[in-house]
């Protein structure tokens, strides 16, 4: 090739890799796989270093993703954030040992090899023990102060417990989301027609970056810490002592970890983590093998925008190429049309796929999946199988693109597409798909869990007409129950016992039931403490419904709609007289809730409580717990070494109490 033309492709393919940059990091809504992307920005690398005479400076492989974005205050990192450098081969990562132990001058380096969570890259920093800020990597000199947000993550305490606490320390590490998590947001979304999230590392991104505090608090985000920034005075001398010290000072830690000599057993080790790391709490997407001497990593030192003395392997995202055969629609109980491909079988990630979901009307439209197609499933941060996309090379001749039906297939109902919206739905409440799909999910195990009554009896109950609504189930009577398909006497009266059992169901799992949109298990159970039966619920303005933790104004009018809606109202006044009495949440007497509407903050090491315990003591009196000292704030309990919490809630006047006067209150 000649030169001009490398430096125009050079010019295109960073503009690309900048357009990516700007969709992952400030937009967490990236495009392409990562495995496309490291392949685009290796392609651009490779050409850079074919042709030295351009200059790097503007080039996205030389610097860092940045991520800051409008609204947050910017920070500087005391020590820069660095990326890794990445490689998916073997005989890269052997390459990148030798060069190592080249440059020390050794044999046989020791090494750790830990998961590379695939989350958000945050630092916080503690200063004598007390969490004062978090900041994300941003362009890794400075980046955006998230510090309320990250708040809100119950598993990062904001003391450290412990000694040997420097005066100041950045703990680097990674927020990410539970799969549990991330699953229960989308089937919320999915309720709503929303357009789901498409994978937990995205979603955790995006809630990070969010300035809307209350949606933060209802998404529940985790973190995992594992790296070093700036630290005064030093307390550790190797990665290895550092996991130790960020346990004991109580921070949630990698759950595997390695300690190796050479690149064959650090290979090893990063086989064994691909082969395990499934069933770790958090999405990964590599290994990070790190030399373990801080005084060897100095020797090395780091170029602009990685550490010498670190690489991070990645794992592909398995894929899998297969035809689609079929084109199916299913209609769920909130009428949503989602269509799904039906695929020959093909091996992926250990398991047999022959479904994949083509998430709704707008996202197959918009990718022209047809009948015949060659595609790409992948599974979507482990969870899912979904189609990517379409091998147009491979597209037989005379396929025709797939129409969407105008009619709903189970009940012929034409089908509509809300403003908004990127499904379409039936919008006939009788559809008999709906139907069933309430009914399961009023049986289901997160619900009313009775025993018995799965899909396929719910299938014949709908199909024999006996039921057409979550009331009927308690109409059920022995001689329809008995002449269902494989009942007999036994299974007949165990099924109608189970059914008469679930009328004294705990309060949120009869809300769950219902199906009111937006409403999942969480928020059910917000729900019940805070209104103790469905009739204070009903009765609930919209004021008080927002009020509740938890319940964002989205769910609130969502739950008005509800029951406005006649035949829901209806319906859920039948359950009642059909005898449905659900146990409230045990809620304090006025008495015992001697600390109600008081708010809490606990810092330091008490004499005999541990912060968890002292927590429960004060909930149990009705009163609240928060992570940091506000305006809000009437009692900070300070222990042993207290640190900028206590000179806070002085300059703010804040009663400041000690355990022995906190146990009296509660006593
Ligand atoms: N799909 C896209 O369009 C797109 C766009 C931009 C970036 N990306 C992805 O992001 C990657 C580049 O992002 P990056 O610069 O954040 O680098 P990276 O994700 O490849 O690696 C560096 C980061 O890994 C994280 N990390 C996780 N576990 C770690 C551990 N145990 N020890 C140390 N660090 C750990 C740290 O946050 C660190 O900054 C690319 O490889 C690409 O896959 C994708
Ligand atoms: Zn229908």
């Amino acid at each position: 090739m000649s030169k001009a033309s490398d430096h125009e492709k050079i010019e295109q393919l960073r503009a690309e890799v900048r357009r990516h940059d700007e969709l992952y990091y400030r937009q967490a809504d990236p495009e392409i796989s990562d495995f496309d992307y490291d392949a685009l920005k290796r392609e651009l690398a490779d050409l850079e270093a074919a042709n030295p005479e351009l200059p790097l400076e503007a080039s996205p492989t030389v610097a860092v993703g940045d991520d800051r974005v409008e609204g947050f205050a910017s920070y500087r990192h005391l020590l820069p954030m660095q990326s890794l450098d990445n490689t998916y081969s073997e005989d890269e990562f052997v390459a990148f040992v030798a060069r190592v132990e080249k440059g020390l001058e050794i044999e046989g380096a020791r090494f750790t090899v830990e998961p590379k969570i695939d989350g958000v890259a945050v630092s916080v920093t503690y200063e004598k023990g007390e969490m004062v800020r978090a900041v994300t990597r941003g362009n890794g000199i400075e980046g955006d102060d998230v510090t309320a947000n990250v708040r809100f993550i119950e598993s990062l305490p904001q003391s450290l417990e412990g000694g040997n606490l420097p005066e100041v320390i950045e703990i680097r590490g990674e927020i990410f989301m539970r799969v549990e998590e991330f699953e229960r947001l989308n089937a919320e979304r999915s309720e709503a027609g929303l357009e789901l999230f498409k994978n937990p590392r995205n979603l955790a991104a995006g809630t990070v970056k969010m300035l809307d505090r209350g949606e933060v608090a209802k998404r529940k985000l985790d973190i995992v810490l594992y790296g070093l920034g700036e630290c005064q005075p030093a307390v550790v001398s190797s990665q290895a002592e550092y996991r130790k010290q960020l346990e004991a000072w109580g921070l949630p830690i990698v759950e595997k970890f390695w300690e190796v000599e050479g690149a064959a057993e650090a290979w090893a080790a990063v086989e064994e983590l691909d082969q395990i790391r499934h069933d770790f709490a958090y999405p990964t997407d590599g290994a990070v093998v790190k030399l373990d001497s801080f005084r060897q990593q100095d020797m090395l030192g780091a170029t602009s925008k990685a550490p010498r003395w670190a690489i991070a392997v990645k794992f592909a995202a398995e894929q899998a190429e297969t035809i689609l055969e079929r084109i199916t629609i299913q209609v769920g109980r909130t009428g949503t049309l989602t269509p799904v491909a039906e695929l020959v079988p093909v091996q992926l990630a250990g398991t047999t796929v022959s479904r994949a979901t083509l998430h709704n009307y707008e996202e197959m439209t918009r990718k022209d999946v047809r009948v015949g197609d060659t595609v790409i499933v992948e599974k979507a941060g482990e969870i899912i199988p979904a189609v990517v996309r379409v091998v147009r090379e491979k597209r037989p001749e005379g396929s025709e693109p797939f129409v969407f039906p105008s009619e709903c297939p189970a009940c012929g109902t034409e089908v509509s597409k809300i403003e908004g919206e990127v499904a379409v739905r039936c919008l006939n409440i009788e559809c008999p798909d709906q139907v069933r799909g309430r009914l399961e999910h009023y049986a289901s195990r997160q619900c009313l869990d009775i025993e018995g009554l799965g899909e396929a009896v719910v299938d014949q109950l709908v199909r024999i007409g006996a039921v057409s609504n979550i009331a009927d189930i308690y109409r059920l009577e022995y001689e329809q129950v008995v002449s269902l398909e494989k009942f007999a006497e036994k299974s007949a009266r165990n099924l109608l016992a189970a059914i008469e059992a679930s009328k004294a169901v705990e309060l949120w799992r009869l809300l769950h039931g219902l199906g009111i949109p937006q409403v999942g298990a969480s928020a059910a159970k917000d729900l019940a403490k805070a209104f103790g039966g469905v009739q204070e619920l009903m009765d609930a303005t919209l004021e008080q419904l927002v009020e509740v933790d938890g319940i964002g104004e989205k769910t609130a009018s969502g739950i008005k709609a509800y029951f406005e809606d006649e035949k829901n109202a209806a319906i859920v006044k039948e359950l009642f007289e059909l005898g449905m009495n659900p146990e409230a949440p045990e809620r304090l007497s006025e008495e015992d809730a001697t600390l109600a509407g008081k708010t809490f903050v606990i810092t330091g090491t008490l004499p005999t409580l541990k912060r968890n315990e002292a927590k429960a003591l004060v909930e149990s009196k009705g009163g609240k717990v928060a992570g940091s000292v506000s305006k809000k704030t009437d009692f900070l309990v300070a222990g042993e070494a207290a640190g900028s919490k206590l000179t806070k809630a002085e300059s703010l006047g804040v009663a400041v109490i000690d355990e022995a006067k906190l146990l009296e209150m509660c006593s």
